[in-house]
């Protein structure tokens, strides 16, 4: 499982995370909740090895992450979807999903069907490029290049904002499925209460760079988890 220990993050003298731990277990989807600027997006950057910490360690499995670059991260297994998708616009779907070949061997250098049985519009715009297509195909690509490289850990930034429901269904399918097909942990930063209630196992909530709040989704204290919601 994924830990994050008491981590600290700053940009400059602005402190972004302060004592924040969390554990993310194989098999299981645990989501962190919170609204803009509560340090979501700061805590995958520190996961994923894009920000440092200023204090606290982060492991996966025994492996220690502390100074790991975010490509060698990557090959340990560390999916990222990051927030608006960062998807190439000018390279096609198929090279898009290519891209997520960095981190494997050789013979591991194979798009897997899987992706296409989750997100068959991939499959049929192939050759277009990834700028033409809408913001919801944009998201399921990116999932599809973070599924590409096997990630043992996916974690999602807000896959749901600016996307239509239809899709939001197909994406909590996709997560679900690769929960239970994979075992892999799934770490989902969200704002959507309704999305993480029904995919999660555990729950986080953060407000003002900590943790405010943890436990298992069917105890989730729904009025208390909007509180934290609502500016
Ligand atoms: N590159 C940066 N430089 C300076 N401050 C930053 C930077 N990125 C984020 N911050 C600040 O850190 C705090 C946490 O931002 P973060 O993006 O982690 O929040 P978030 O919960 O993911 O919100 P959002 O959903 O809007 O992305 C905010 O106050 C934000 O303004």
């Amino acid at each position: 499982m994924l830990t994050v220990d008491n981590i600290n993050l700053h940009y400059g003298a602005a402190q972004a995370l302060r004592g924040v731990s969390l554990t993310a277990e194989m098999g299981k989807i645990t989501c962190v909740l919170g609204r803009n600027g509560v340090g979501k997006s700061s805590l995958l950057r520190a996961i994923t090895g894009q920000h440092p910490v200023s204090a606290g360690r982060i492991s996966f499995g025994d492996a220690s992450l502390d100074g790991m670059a975010p490509y060698a991260r990557a090959k340990k297994g560390i999916g990222y979807v990051p927030q608006g998708r960062e998807i190439f616009p000018l390279l096609t779907v198929q090279e898009n999903l290519e891209s997520g070949f960095a981190p494997l061997d050789r013979k591991d250098r194979f798009i897997p069907d899987e992706i296409f049985s989750l997100f068959p519009v991939l499959g049929s715009m192939l050759t277009r490029r990834g700028g033409d297509l809408s913001g919801g195909q944009q998201q399921q690509l990116a999932i599809g290049r973070a599924m590409v490289m096997r990630p043992r850990i996916l974690s999602l930034d807000e896959p749901t904002e600016g996307i239509q429901p239809s899709i939001i269904k197909d994406i909590g399918r996709a997560i679900r499925y690769l929960r239970d097909s994979t075992g892999m942990a799934i770490l989902l930063v969200e704002q959507y209460l309704d999305f993480c209630r029904e995919l999660a196992d555990q729950v986080y909530i953060m407000d003002r760079g900590e943790i405010v709040h943890q436990g298992l989704a069917e105890t989730l204290d729904t009025a208390e988890a909007r509180r934290h919601l609502t500016v």
